[in-house]
């Protein structure tokens, strides 16, 4: 059932309706579709280790980034997400496959062809936005068009207008250790809008900072993105960031992608154990499916028989996990009234300032709750309910 390494190509279902991608018009959007700004096609790329193991860094990946699409690419770390970022810009050579970004053939193994980074029409933003500290905010953003040949002046004059665009138009003069986090990430993306670079690598941006900045970034980030309306590749291992940020969202394990689609489906609807879990926190009961009819399956589980949704390719004899959030949960007293229940007993209750989070025993399984009642006495008998709608099947050994 699980569709790993399967990519939907261009399935792009807006994220923010009324954000960045519902404020491009209809045409455009159509546009996008026609095509991506980056194609990764069937992309492998090992390293050998010192020990002489080989380790299929990108194990066949194939994804697609749409005109003004945020792309996030999350996962823990060591799954690849640097390695298919380094690759997209021309700084990882990849042993097989396509990449095609802007519709210029970039990397084609087959034809030994692979373009350097500056040829690629790319920025990239890393951890310390990479500004040169010895120039004025102004200077590192003309630094890369004075590179490739424009006149000081032209360039200096382009740069005004980009860091106008990035709203700190009057900070062109002050150098980067004078300015704010904030600020300097405006800087950055203004070096990459004035390349007319419409596509920007992020590698983990955000990582330096603390919990509080970063979230200021963060919006800065989708605000900028979305006023300026540049596609972008943003690696991430931090779930609430990639939720926050991503049109979609791909969500790597172990080289290859896992699922890939908008925060909300991934979230509603992980393909596997390691997405809800990874996105997340998820109840888990394993079962085993009994049969399947008009899309629902029969599951028999050690806490009762379960009516729940099947995907595509379920059959009975399936090892199943079904798995419910903790949030689409209530405790009450008494068994619920429809809907699956099961009856168990409290081991911890405790208020966390937004909600309650309820540790029940229901046999010898445990499953959380997170709800807004007061904490229940530990060793309390309760009923943990869910409603239908919101149980999840995938493999168990997924
Ligand atoms: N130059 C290298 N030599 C050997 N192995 C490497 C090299 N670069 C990456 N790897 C291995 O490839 C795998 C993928 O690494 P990668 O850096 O892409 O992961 P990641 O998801 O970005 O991790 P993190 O979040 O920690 O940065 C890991 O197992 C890593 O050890």
């Amino acid at each position: 059932m699980s569709n790993a390494g399967v990519i939907p190509v261009l399935e792009r279902a807006p994220h923010r309706p009324q954000g960045r991608v519902g404020e491009q018009s209809v045409a455009n959007a159509i546009a996008s579709q026609a095509q991506p700004v980056v194609s990764v096609r069937d992309l492998h790329k090992q390293f050998r280790r010192e020990d002489g193991r080989t380790v299929p860094a990108i194990d066949g990946i194939s994804l697609d980034v749409g005109q003004g699409e945020v792309l996030v690419l999350l996962g823990p770390s060591g799954c690849g997400k640097t390695t298919l970022l380094r690759a997209i810009a021309g700084l990882e050579k990849p042993d097989a496959g396509q990449i095609v970004i802007h519709g210029q053939p970039a990397f084609d193994g087959a034809r030994g062809l692979n373009r350097q980074p500056e040829d690629r029409r790319i920025s990239m933003i890393f951890q310390s936005y990479a500004l040169w500290p010895h120039m004025s905010a102004a200077d590192n953003v003309s630094y890369p068009l004075v590179s490739r040949g424009m006149a000081k002046a032209t360039a200096a004059a382009q740069a005004v207008d980009a860091l106008r665009q990035v709203g700190i138009g009057d900070l062109g003069g002050q150098y980067p250790a004078q300015m704010s986090g904030g600020q300097q990430q405006r800087v950055a993306l203004a070096r990459a809008v004035v390349s007319k670079d419409a596509l920007v690598l992020f590698d983990e941006p955000l990582s330096n900072v603390d919990a509080k900045v970063r979230q200021q970034l963060r919006l800065e980030l989708i605000d900028m993105q979305r006023k300026l309306g540049f596609s972008a590749v943003y690696v991430t291992h931090d779930q609430i960031e990639a939720m926050a940020l991503a049109d979609r969202i791909a969500v790597l394990r172990q080289g290859r992608v896992e699922q890939i689609g908008a925060p909300d489906a991934i979230y509603d609807r992980p393909v596997s154990r390691y997405v809800a879990n990874f996105i997340g926190t998820t109840n888990e009961l394993p079962g085993r499916v009994i049969g399947v009819a008009a899309g629902q399956a029969e599951v028999d589980t050690a806490l009762g028989r379960l009516s729940v949704g099947a995907p595509d390719g379920a059959a009975a004899g399936d090892a199943v996990c079904v798995l419910f959030r903790p949030e689409h949960c209530a405790v009450g007293a008494a068994r619920p009234a429809d809907g699956p229940g099961w009856e168990g007993v409290v081991v911890n209750s405790v208020f966390l300032g937004a909600y309650t989070e309820t540790l029940l025993r229901c046999g010898h399984l445990q499953f959380q709750v997170w709800g807004q009642s007061a904490p229940l006495p530990a060793g309390a008998t309760m009923w943990v309910s869910t409603r239908a709608e919101r149980l999840r099947m995938v493999p168990q050994d997924s």
